[in-house]
């Protein structure tokens, strides 16, 4: 199966507000980017993708990754990342209605292709399913076959929610890449240990993290 993936992107100037111990005002927008520039890079390169769709509202995050290849849909609902994605998963079954169609989040940046498609491949045998984010309570990913809703449940607690929605659970292992979400300055620092894409990297060299131990 080949999928449509939606990636909801805040505007960059209010993203990742949980890494402002982290990375200053300033330099946030700039990682908030690079995390979206090369989590959309691994997804146009994966084997299981057919298209990428960006949901978002901020005009250079729309310009750098309409570049890449993404096509950007506006953020009509302009009422946070459930109903973006919702509209986004609609316009896209509006052009082709029976796309198989995944929600995943911006802020992937040690996304492996190969990974992601191992995850989209199990997914393809269920109505609707999710992969759990790294720390074991959020969702990275939510895909709906061809004429299944999506029904994001995206947020707080989102893989209890999604679970409760009766979405499958994805159990695989070494899909570490596509669980990797970065919110806080630990998760970083766990994205570098796993790898980042070349954006990422160079963003975060910006910020001096000291190099992680080898142990
Ligand atoms: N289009 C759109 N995307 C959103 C919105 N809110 C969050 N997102 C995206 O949804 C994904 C998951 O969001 P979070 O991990 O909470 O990211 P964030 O909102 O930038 O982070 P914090 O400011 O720390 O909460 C990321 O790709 C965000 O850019 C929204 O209102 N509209
Ligand atoms: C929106 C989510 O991500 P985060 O925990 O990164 O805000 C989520 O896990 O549903």
């Amino acid at each position: 199966m080949q999928w449509t993936v939606v990636v909801p992107l805040k505007a960059l100037a209010r993203a990742k507000s949980r890494l402002s111990d982290t990375a200053a005002d300033g330099l946030r927008p700039g990682l908030a980017l690079a995390f979206a520039q090369d989590t959309v890079a691994a997804v146009l390169s994966c084997a299981a993708v057919r298209d990428v769709a960006v949901v978002t509202d901020d005009p250079l995050a729309a310009r750098e990754l309409a570049a890449l290849g993404a096509r950007v849909v506006a953020d009509e609902p302009a009422d946070g990342l459930n109903a973006a994605l919702s509209h986004g998963a609609a316009v896209v079954r509006q052009r082709m209605p029976g796309a198989a169609v995944a929600a995943l989040n911006a802020d992937l940046p040690s996304l492996r292709p190969p990974e992601l498609a191992r995850v989209l491949d199990a997914a393809a045998e269920f109505p609707r399913a999710f992969l759990p984010d790294a720390a074991g309570i959020g969702t990275t990913l939510l895909a709906a076959g061809p004429g299944r809703e999506l029904l994001p449940a995206f947020g707080t607690d989102s893989r209890a929610r999604h679970r409760a929605s009766g979405a499958v659970e994805i159990a695989l292992d070494e899909v570490d890449s596509v669980r990797q979400d970065v919110d806080t300055g630990d998760d970083l620092r766990a994205a570098l240990a796993l790898g980042v894409g070349p954006r990422t990297a160079a963003a975060a060299a910006r910020l001096l993290i000291p190099e992680q131990p080898v142990d």
